[in-house]
């Protein structure tokens, strides 16, 4: 008689674990929040020797003989990897690889949920910039794109251009392009909302990392008025002796207005605050921000500005957070991104991809804009498939799309 299958997710917990009834988010975790599935049936020999050996040597050899079929006959293009090395989560900042995957089941879950595309979440023991990028390169094989996910600045840089430079699939470093696409999204809206142009706007940004760097990029690019970043020193600016070469790059990109010092001083009449440090502002500092100024204070789990805070002195306010109005998460961005790329098997995700996704991801709020509704909700179901049209789109436009 055969032996009975033991599911782990039934186990007895560790010793010690927290107690669950306490808290609903360690119930819903315990055993983690994915499974893999089959597609196919395994129920007989039949079934077995079409599924497995010999029918799989078959399929074997015909895409070893062309290697392109890898498409057709496995699950590559239909698959992510969603890699970290547990070094920027959300704003936990370096907690290691195990303590990460929590949220890369999660990212890997939400991929599935709204984007229809299935997602393997991959934690690495290692930080080092070249053991990542030929670890990502070792295993790229069995993937049809690679989803980076917080892993800190500036390495974060580094790792995303040498992974591009090697592999013909989409590398999307999440925390820098998911959150500068809906931040520009939510921008646009906010700004027509309140009878006024991106050119017509001051952004600070609170964070000169992996997102606050990616959005003042993405900003200028987009033709922001003006933009500067300040990291746990203050504003990034030219005069100062201790910037990384990513941060003197910013420096000589932004900040039109000359500003250095403090955040808040750079805050003092101010059109909109970018929370993405996961630090703390002075409730007088955003009471010096312009009129009808936008707080979009995104740090996860806590936002730089409390909500409550924020409203008394903002036109529109916005966190990272499920729980309050006008999310600004990335995950309204990475499922469609990637089902657009995976749908024309795209080689990268150019700067045309990004702004076209951030346009659809805008256009979808539509006549419902509104203070509390600049974005749209994830739960809203035409985000995903706006964004992967959009993109797919864009792919062919810009000739990188292989079907
Ligand atoms: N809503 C969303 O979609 C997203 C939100 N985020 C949030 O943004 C934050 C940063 O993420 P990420 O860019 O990936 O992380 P990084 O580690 O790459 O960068 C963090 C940046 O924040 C600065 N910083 C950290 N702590 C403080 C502090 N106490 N006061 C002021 N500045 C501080 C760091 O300064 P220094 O350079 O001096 O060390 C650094 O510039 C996180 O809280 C994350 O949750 C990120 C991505 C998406
Ligand atoms: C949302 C996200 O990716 C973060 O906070 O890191
Ligand atoms: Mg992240």
């Amino acid at each position: 008689m055969a032996a009975e299958i033991v599911n782990p997710r039934s186990e007895s917990g560790t010793e010690g674990a927290p107690e669950e009834p306490f808290d609903p988010a360690f119930a819903l975790h315990r055993g983690g929040k994915m499974a893999i599935q089959a597609t196919v049936p395994v129920r007989n020999k039949d079934d077995l020797s079409l599924a497995y050996t010999p029918g799989v040597a078959k399929v074997c050899t015909a895409i070893a003989e062309r290697p392109e079929l890898v498409h057709d006959y496995t699950w590559k293009s239909q698959v992510v990897a969603v890699v970290t090395d547990g070094t920027a989560v959300l704003g936990l900042g370096d907690i290691g690889p195990e303590a990460s995957l929590p949220v890369m089941e999660g990212k890997a879950i939400l991929f599935k949920q709204f984007g229809g595309v299935d997602a393997v979440p991959i934690a690495l023991a290692t930080t080092d910039t070249d053991e990542i990028v030929d670890t990502v390169v070792r295993l790229a094989p069995s993937f049809g794109g690679v989803n980076l996910e917080d892993i800190s600045a500036p390495r974060c840089f580094e790792i995303e251009r040498k992974l591009q430079e090697r592999l013909d699939i989409p590398v999307f470093h999440d925390d820098q392009h998911g959150t500068a696409i809906v931040t520009l999204a939510a921008l646009r809206n906010a700004a027509k909302l309140t009878g006024r142009t991106l050119g017509d706007l001051r952004a600070v940004i609170s964070g000169a990392g992996a997102a606050g760097v990616a959005i003042a990029k993405f900003l200028l690019e987009a033709g922001i008025g003006d933009v500067c970043v300040a990291d746990r020193k203050g504003v990034v600016s030219s005069d100062r002796e201790d910037l990384t070469d990513v941060k003197r790059e910013i420096a000589g990109l932004t900040n039109k207005a000359g500003l250095s010092g403090s955040l808040e001083t750079a805050l003092a009449g101010a059109d909109v605050f970018i929370g993405v440090s996961g630090g703390t502002v002075p409730e007088a500092a955003v009471a010096s921000m312009a009129e009808d100024a936008f707080v979009f204070a995104m740090a996860n789990p806590n936002p730089e500005v409390h909500p409550d805070v924020a409203h008394k002195y903002a036109a529109v306010v916005a966190t990272g957070r499920s729980d309050y109005p006008n999310q600004i998460n990335n995950v309204l961005a990475f499922p469609g991104i990637f089902a657009g790329a995976l749908q024309v098997r795209a080689s990268r995700i150019t700067e045309g991809m990004k702004i076209a996704a951030a346009d659809a991801i805008a256009g979808v709020v539509g006549d419902a804009l509104a203070a509390d509704c600049v974005i749209p909700s994830p739960f809203d179901d035409r985000v995903a498939p706006a964004v992967a049209a959009a993109v797919a789109a864009a792919a062919r436009a810009e000739g990188v799309a292989r079907r």
